[in-house]
Order: C-alpha cells, then structure tokens, then sequence
C-alpha cells in the first residue's frame, strides 16, 4: 500500500482528526507538506505500521510525534535512535531484562517496548538494527508480546509502531542487511517527508516557528530580522543538512546578528559562509520598535505574492514603494526634511539625495 494510492484516497476524504494538531506540530504550507499532513492525519487513526522516509534533518521525528499526537493514544511516545545505541546495548534497551541477566544487571529494567505500552515506539535508524535484533523485532510484532532478557515469561504489549530511515530499505534487503518479513511488517504505509530544498517557500514560515520558539527559551535575547533579500538567498541555497541546517543558521544569526536586520550578504557570507559580520552594522541597525514601525507589511509578505506572480520590474516596483514612502514623511512632517529622515530612519543627507533623484522638491526649495 503506498502514499500514493493513499494520497488519492485522502483527497476527497474528510479528516479523521483536528488538523490543527499537526500543524502545531509540522510548520509549513507549501504543497508537498499539505500533502504530508493530509496523509498523517488519514493514517494516524489505525494502529498500521509507518516507516517514515526522507533526508536527514528533514523532520521524520517531527511527523513520528505529529502521528502520536493525533492518534489519541492515551500512553507515551518512547523514541528510539538504533544507530546511536552501541549493538550490544540495544536488545537490553529495547527489551529490558531481569535482574542477573547479564553481567552488571544489578537490578530490574523495563525496556522500551514495554515503555510504549498503549502509546507508540518510534524506532528512528530502523535500518541500521543488527540482523539478530531484527528476528526479535518480528517476534514481537507478530505475537504483540515482549520478553525480557533473562525472563522466561511473556509480557502482552499494545504499541503503534512507528519507524525512520534515511537509508533505503529495498537497497539493504537486496544486500542482505534487512529482513524481507520485518520490512512487510513495518510498512504498512510509507511517509515520505520532503526535502528543505524542495519547500522553500516554508522557510520564512519555519524561521518564524523557530524565532518565536528560541524567544520562548530566551526571553532576553534580540531577535534577527531578515529582509526579503534574506528569504531569497535562504531560498536559493541547497540546504543539505535540511531543517537542522536552517536552524544552526538562525542560532548563528542569533549570535552575530541579534537585533540586526539581516541581508542576502549577510546570509552568504555570515550565516551560510562563517565570515565574522561588521561589529559597526553598516545595514540598517534596528530600534527597539517594531523595524517597520505600525501596520507595515511584513517583507515575508512578498514571498508568497511573488510566488503567484510572474514577471515584475523590481525596480520600477522598489522606486515607486520608495517615492512613495518619502512623500507620505513629508507630509507626515510638513515638509520637514530632517523629520522625515528620522521617520524613515535615513541621514538627512541620503534622504535629500534620493529626493533629488526621484525629482521631489518638497521641503528643498525653502
Ligand atoms: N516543520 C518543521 N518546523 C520547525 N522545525 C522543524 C520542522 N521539521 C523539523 N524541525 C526541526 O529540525 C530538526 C531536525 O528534525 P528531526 O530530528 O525531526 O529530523 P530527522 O529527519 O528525524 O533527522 P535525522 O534523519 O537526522 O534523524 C529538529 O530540531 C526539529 O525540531
């Protein structure tokens, strides 16, 4: 059964749970993770197995904990990474054991499995799971009991379960390093989460998410805004490292340019690159009021309408917006010159040029 025969069947199905749960979750609303959550919250109900694919930092766990919290299980999500736990620690970590079961089993301990009794176990790196602890695995799914080391008795277990991989499991049956029966038994259905790459247009969306998440945790730190530039240059990177890239890049940004409103070079040679910023902020150094001031709209605005747009004359468009804006500080400020600077936050002097080159007299006459 595939995400696409399933992607079809959910298109004209209504949700079985709240929407809003996976997107507190999953942020993005672009085209391929719209699809994701439709597909999350169309399986999440049954207790069928999901192995989770994409790149590495791309959010498999973030889609393994949406699926858990929109199924409605009442135990916990216990999450696993099989490639991070040594190969003979893992059977006890999985299984747990009884006490004197192996050298230092001093005591009794309840593995993973059991943890996630009446919740889901998400086995992350399933596909790096040694062949002997495979079997195992396949034992437990099909009898639904777990037995610890050392133990003779089974213990009954009721978890979903949910596993990752960014390796290609077809690939590693073929090589002999994945059991054929625990891959039929694991896919049920297959989740495939999209590349950072392959959604940018989520990006001013996820740093969003992330500024107000790293405020949340840090109440003290000065945010960094990015300008449209920003997003663009963001937009047109490969991002390899995927979502964990892109935050390391904020916390860089965080760091070298709190409060700062952070450009397209900036990203190419301060965040992306590792070049030390100017410490003098020869961009637009922020008050504390809001960068724009008032109702302005947000630069990220023109992401999207850009998206829908075709071609535009840039900057026809950006002369406009500027002549505009001059002309509405002067007025604010009676044809003030040295007032509208401040408003708009220029040197009178680069004001007065601009004046010049966009042919506005007032206020230069007098
Ligand atoms: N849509 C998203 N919005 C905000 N943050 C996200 C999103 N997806 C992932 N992240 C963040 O990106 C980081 C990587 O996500 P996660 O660990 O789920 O990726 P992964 O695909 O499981 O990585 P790996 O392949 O290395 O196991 C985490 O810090 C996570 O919180």
């Amino acid at each position: 059964m595939t995400s696409e025969w399933l992607a079809r069947d959910v298109a004209a199905r209504p949700l079985p749970v709240a929407p809003e749960t996976i997107d507190r979750i999953i942020v993005g609303d672009s085209a391929p993770i719209r699809q994701l959550k439709r597909l999350i919250a169309a399986v999440a109900v049954s207790d069928a197995a999901v192995v989770v694919t994409g790149p590495t930092g791309a959010g498999k766990e973030l889609v393994a904990e949406a699926l858990h919290r929109a199924s409605g299980r009442s135990g916990p999500l216990v999450a696993v990474n099989c490639a991070a736990i040594p190969a003979e620690l893992l059977e006890s970590e999985l299984f747990g054991h009884e006490k004197g079961a192996f050298t230092g089993a001093d005591r009794a301990r309840i593995g993973r499995i059991e943890q996630a009794n009446g919740g889901t176990l998400f086995l992350d790196e399933i596909g790096d799971m040694p062949p002997a602890l495979q079997a195992k695995l396949l034992r437990v799914l099909e009898t639904r009991r777990v037995q610890r080391l050392g133990s003779n008795c089974d213990t009954p277990v009721d978890f979903r379960l949910v596993t990752a991989t960014h390796r290609d499991l077809c690939q590693a049956i073929e090589r002999g390093d994945f059991r054929s029966d625990l891959y039929y038994r694991i896919n049920v259905f297959t989740l495939c989460v999209p590349s950072l790459a392959e959604r940018t247009c989520d990006i001013p969306m996820i740093l969003a998410r992330m500024i107000s998440d790293h405020l949340c945790q840090n109440p003290a730190a000065d945010a960094p805004h990015f300008d449209l530039s920003a997003i663009r240059a963001l937009a047109a990177h490969s991002w390899p490292g995927n979502i964990r890239e892109l935050k390391n890049v904020l916390q860089r940004a965080f760091v070298m340019l709190p409060g700062r409103m952070v450009t397209a070079r900036h990203v190419r040679d301060n965040l992306l690159g590792m070049a030390m910023p100017d410490p003098e902020g020869d961009d637009y150094a922020l008050p504390e009021a809001a960068p724009l001031g008032g109702d302005m709209p947000d630069p990220s605005a023109f992401h999207e309408a850009l998206g829908k747009l075709g071609d535009i004359d840039l900057r026809g468009y950006i002369r406009d917006i500027e002549v505009a804006m001059i002309e509405a500080a002067l007025d604010k400020r009676c044809g003030n010159v040295a007032q509208a600077a401040d408003m708009l936050r220029l040197r009178r002097t680069t004001l007065i040029e601009k004046m010049k080159k966009f042919g506005i007299r007032r206020g230069l006459d007098a």
